[in-house]
């Protein structure tokens, strides 16, 4: 087990930013954390690191107490931070250099290191440049590339994908598997339900500081096995419309995106739902009723959307 977090409770003043979770993570797993913001999971990855203190529970990482052997157990991980940590001051290459550095790093393991890494995300020929002639996915290689200079068995990755174009998501997403292949254990969390269901051996699912659900996608789908999604496009609809569409037998979940109403249910409610809009005077544009997907379970499971900002 890399990972065994066992009854973990972190607070920031009143406020319980982590409730009594407990996780184990494999080697050799691609672990994908997901959560609505505010849920704790940089909270978790910042305590796992040692960077934020906790109340009480335990965490042991390759089988030590994170407390006990502190320095060895971090030189065996690598970060890729939410926020890219890279400086415009230096180049590319000086920028991995010094991230190896830190990790401890020096001679000729560090010059290996440091070539290794760039090559690895593409950027060894762009090695003297500095990362503010870079394009929003350059930046993420080269985060990249400062976390896995000292070859980490344990990879954290915090949404390496916020705000880049295809081409460079799908070249990460193609480095996490051969990381992975390579023998790196990853936590990798998204918001992105398509990038976790596509490379993640497991997922679990984080709420409110709590891990609400956990398994492979199948095992996850299998939560809401049998129920049906309903995805109404409309012109308009009021909120006492979609709370009377909330008291329909039946009706587990509703979100309303823009002019889309999704509604997940245990079993079909069409005829219901349309008597009830054409009676509310909502014009319907497009209905489709689709099999739940993993962004499904979220909803159901959390009754919020993943990507809160797009709603
Ligand atoms: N330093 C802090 N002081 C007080 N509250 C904090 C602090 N850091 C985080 N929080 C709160 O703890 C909760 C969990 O935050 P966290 O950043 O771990 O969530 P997250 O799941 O990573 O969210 P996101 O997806 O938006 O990054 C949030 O409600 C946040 O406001």
């Amino acid at each position: 087990m890399i990972i065994d977090v066992s009854n973990l409770v972190k607070r920031y003043n009143d406020f319980l930013a982590i409730d009594h979770m407990s996780l184990q993570i494999k080697d050799g797993e691609i672990f994908g954390l997901l959560g609505p913001n505010g849920a704790g999971k940089t909270t978790l990855t910042k305590t796992l690191l040692g960077l934020c203190k906790y109340d009480s529970g335990s965490i042991k990482l390759f089988g030590s107490e994170l407390i006990e052997s502190e320095k060895k157990i971090k030189e065996r991980i690598g970060l890729v931070p939410q926020d890219i940590a890279i400086y415009d001051e230096l180049t590319a290459i000086e920028n991995v250099q010094l991230f190896g550095k830190l990790y401890g790093l020096s001679g000729s393991q560090l010059k290996a290191g440091v070539k290794e890494a760039l090559e690895f995300t593409g950027l060894y020929k762009l090695k003297d440049k500095s990362p503010s002639q870079f394009s929003g996915g350059m930046k993420r290689r080269l985060n990249i590339a400062c976390a896995i200079v000292h070859k980490p068995d344990l990879l954290i990755m915090d949404e390496p994908t916020v705000g880049i174009d295809p081409q460079s998501r799908n070249y990460i997403l193609e480095s996490v598997n051969k990381l992975n292949k390579q023998g790196c254990t990853i936590i990798y969390i998204s918001h992105y339900m398509e990038e976790v269901a596509a490379i993640c051996s497991q997922i679990a699912i984080v709420d409110k500081g709590r891990i609400i659900a956990q398994g492979t996608k199948e095992e996850l789908a299998k939560l809401i096995e049998g129920d049906q999604v309903l995805l109404i496009t409309v012109q308009s609809v009021d909120f006492s419309t979609i709370e009377k569409l909330e008291k329909v037998p039946m009706v587990k979940d509703i979100t309303l995106n823009h002019n889309q109403i999704r509604i997940i249910s245990s079993d079909s409610v069409i005829n219901q739902v349309m008597n009830l809009l054409i009676s509310n005077d909502v014009q319907i544009n497009k209905i489709v009723t689709n099999s739940p997907s993993l962004e499904d379970v979220f909803l159901t499971l959390t009754g919020r959307a993943l990507r809160e900002e797009s709603n």
